[in-house]
């Protein structure tokens, strides 16, 4: 697997801001992990710019298979400054200004009212930016508001593919995968697990062998 240097770049800056750690955890699912990934760390205006910077270079370097998009679209709440940064990252990096849109959890029924704020979705290519997929929860919710808007999904984009199977008994297939399959659209991550363990093992880094061990009890294929 061939590490891009956005990504090589974007795991230096996840350890060093505390995003990325290794160690003993317990995941909600019950999984013992020896890593964990906490979006809410970058928690600075530099770290957020950068941040922005990291989607925006994910999606242009897959743009083959996003295509073409109108709207970046945060689901509430971690969406939000995500959205807002990717698409301020995009308008810096290559002068396109694209849209954004973001939900509030509960509508709003004074002022402009409703639950979707910034751009109109109706009949426009949306692509998702999250920080990661759990059970997929969060994207279908913002599925179900594309679908009403009349528009169409173009993509999703998450910080961090686990690259791990769900926790049903026969699923062999991770949360990602499932709702590729499910919506027909690709879910970009700026990195997989099997980045994270590739840059370990260019860094000799000793938490190599508890990770891999990880991916080959709960990986996918
Ligand atoms: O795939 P899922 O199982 O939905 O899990 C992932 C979602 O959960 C978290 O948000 P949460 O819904 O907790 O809301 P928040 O952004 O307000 O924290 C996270 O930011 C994702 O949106």
């Amino acid at each position: 697997m061939v590490l891009e240097q956005y990504q090589r770049d974007f795991i230096s800056f996840a350890i060093a801001n505390g995003v990325l750690s290794f160690g003993d955890y317990t995941l909600k699912s019950g999984r013992k992990s020896p890593y964990f990934f906490n979006a809410g760390k970058f928690s600075s205006g530099a770290s957020l710019s950068k941040l922005g910077q990291y989607y925006a270079a994910a999606i242009s370097a897959r743009s083959a298979e996003i295509n073409s998009f109108d709207v970046v679209f945060g689901p509430a709440y971690k969406g939000i400054p995500l959205c807002a940064a990717t698409v301020i990252a995009i308008a810096n990096g290559e002068g396109r200004d694209v849209q954004y849109a973001f939900n509030r959890k509960e509508a709003k029924d004074h002022g402009e009212g409703g639950s979707i704020v910034g751009a109109a979705l109706q009949g426009k290519r949306i692509l998702v930016v999250d920080d990661v997929i759990t059970a997929g929860t969060a994207i279908r919710e913002s599925m179900d508001i594309i679908r009403e808007a009349g528009a169409t999904l173009a993509g999703v984009v998450v910080a961090i593919d686990r690259q791990e199977k769900g926790r049903g008994e026969n699923s062999a297939q991770s949360a990602i995968q499932e709702i590729e399959q499910q919506y027909g659209a690709p879910v970009v991550a700026v990195v997989t697990l099997g980045n994270v363990v590739e840059y370990l093992k260019e860094q000799n880094n000793e938490s190599v062998a508890a990770m891999e061990e990880y991916r080959r009890e709960y990986g996918v294929n």
